[in-house]
């Protein structure tokens, strides 16, 4: 079992042999070794430096992020093994680790194991096919993160499209069913030591150096028209609307904490420098045009306006559309260069991230689900309507590895076309440590995400409300970059729990969500589906 609680670890060296330790390191906070908090007391605070009065607020326990970012800004950024202090890390290196952290963690023969052809289909297949060269060529291709919709363009008999239908639930599944020798397998795979990406018996509360709070909107002091009008960020609508991603229909209220801005600013490492100053004046100067500074606060989340039948409609014509599986991928850097809006389901292994996508498409064969933990082991894009972008992620928690942690930190990180992540929560086994870790690097990062309880069926309405009224409160007295209506979604079928068309209707609101989230309108009916 991994002890964050050993004797002979300390409580900051645990945090650093995490995984999401080293991702946030690489990505967010450049520096390898955070400065003491002492130190950083004696530092200008960021709207100091930005020629304000000085309520940006220095992390505690960390250097400043955005100090941080000014410092490493112009340093390019190798890919492969230089991180951006100059300093050589090796890929695949673990950070250090004491010998029984990972203990619970299996082998990577195990895992090899696990990896040999399994697949029914593709043994008859290669036993019986003359096309069995082309069948491997394949698999290689899907290995190497091709996608799997380039294959279908050299099929030309119908074993070749068993083969590729195959292949594409290989490329689904991280190869999972490849049928390739041990000699054939790329070395990264082999040399993989299993481990979970979040473990739970990490207390990973006690390593937060820095406190971001949200104010209940009860609390907090109501502004003069006229300061609101001034506080209000116009920029919002430009490029820094991720930062405070709420949807086109929402209304940002006008005080925005200028501390919990800085912080999100500084560890985003999306934007370029010019964006984050720019940003950062106009809300250092919002902050200073407040007359009684300590009166203003973040004014919490917005509040969703109800979802009209017309966008319900809408949104139900998007996802009746054609869906098409575009790429599966094992590195961010790998995400296919599109320029439609995305986005992404994330949560623990076997949340049931795969099936709301079958659900949401109508095609339950469009991506693999199961009833084992740790299914899907790549990011899965998938076309709608030649409008967005989904993308189907593998879990965290039980059953996970390391690499799919770093594969989901990165691609949240770098990705600019993400325009909200759906966090899954099974509202049966409740918010877990590693849901909240989760939730507290997203803030961090600044990534808008929505919380979407998923089996619903399984449970009753009294127990279902109950778990959700837990959630909810940890959210809000939590979350920063959460979107403040949860969503709902369940298996339609005849339990007695289960209520059909209440769960129809939940699922029409996360369509109507995603369209939101996107910021596209629906294309018109054609004159042909009108007929
Ligand atoms: N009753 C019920 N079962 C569900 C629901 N959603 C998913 N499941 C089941 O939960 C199991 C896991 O579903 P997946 O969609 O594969 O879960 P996942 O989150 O993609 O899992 P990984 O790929 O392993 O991370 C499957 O057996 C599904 O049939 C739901 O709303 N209700
Ligand atoms: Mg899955």
């Amino acid at each position: 079992m991994l002890r964050a609680t050993s004797n002979s670890l300390t409580k900051a060296s645990a945090w650093k042999n995490t995984a999401i330790y080293s991702s946030v390191r690489n990505y967010a906070t450049p520096s390898a070794t955070p400065a003491p908090a002492s130190d950083n007391k004696e530092k200008p605070s960021l709207s100091q430096r930005l020629g304000g009065t000085g309520r940006g607020k220095i992390m505690e326990g960390s250097s400043d992020p955005f100090a941080s970012f000014l410092a490493n800004a112009k340093k390019p950024r190798n890919n492969n093994n230089n991180n951006r202090n100059g300093t050589f890390t090796p890929r695949n290196r673990k950070p250090q680790q004491s010998e029984d952290q990972f203990a619970d963690a299996p082998e990577q023969p195990k895992q090899q194991q696990q990896q040999r052809p399994r697949n029914e289909n593709n043994r008859n297949n290669n036993s019986k096919n003359r096309n069995n060269r082309q069948n491997r060529q394949n698999e290689k291709q899907n290995v190497e993160g091709a996608p799997a919709a380039d294959q279908s363009n050299t099929t030309t008999t119908n074993n070749n499209k068993r083969n590729n239908k195959n292949n594409r639930n290989n490329a689904q599944n991280g190869g999972k069913k490849m049928n390739l020798r041990r000699s054939q397998q790329p070395q990264e795979i082999r040399t993989r030591r299993a481990t979970t990406f979040i473990d739970k018996d990490i207390d990973w509360a006690s390593f937060e150096t820095t406190t971001l709070s949200v104010e209940a909107p009860e609390t907090q002091v109501a502004a003069t028209e006229k300061d609101s009008d001034e506080l209000v960020l116009k920029d919002a609508q430009g490029d820094y609307g991720r930062y405070i991603s709420t949807g086109s229909d929402l209304t940002w209220p006008p005080m925005i904490q200028g501390e919990t801005l800085s912080t999100l600013v500084g560890s985003n490492p999306t934007f370029d420098l010019q964006q984050k100053t720019a940003f950062m004046a106009a809300v250092t100067k919002a902050i200073n045009v407040a007359k009684d500074k300590q009166k203003y606060k973040l004014v919490a989340f917005p509040e969703p306006p109800p979802v009209s039948p017309e966008q319900l409609a809408d949104a139900t014509r998007l996802f009746a559309r054609p869906v098409n599986f575009i790429q599966s991928i094992s590195k961010a850097e790998q995400a296919p260069e599109t320029s439609k809006p995305e986005v992404a389901f994330v949560g623990r292994s076997n949340v049931g991230k795969s099936t709301l996508i079958n659900n949401l498409t109508n095609n339950s064969r469009l991506v693999k689900t199961s009833n084992r933990p740790g299914h899907t082991r790549l990011l899965n894009f998938f076309d709608v309507g030649r409008q967005i972008t989904l993308v189907d992620m593998p879990g965290y928690g039980f059953k996970s590895k390391e690499e799919w942690g770093d594969l989901i930190l990165e691609y949240l990180s770098t990705r600019k076309q993400l325009k909200r992540l759906f966090m899954l929560i099974d509202p049966v086994a409740g918010l877990k440590e590693t849901d909240m870790q989760l939730m507290s690097h997203l803030d961090k990062q600044a990534l808008s995400y929505q919380v979407i309880l998923t089996k619903r069926d399984r449970l009753s309405k009294e127990a279902f409300a109950a778990s959700k009224a837990e959630i909810e409160k940890y959210l809000v007295e939590n979350a920063i970059c959460c979107y403040p209506q949860l969503l709902v979604t369940g298996k339609q079928r005849s339990s007695k729990f289960n209520d059909n068309e209440v769960v129809a209707n939940e699922m029409a609101k996360v369509k109507w969500a995603i369209v939101n989230a996107t910021g596209i309108t629906v294309h018109p009916p054609t004159k042909k589906t009108i007929k």
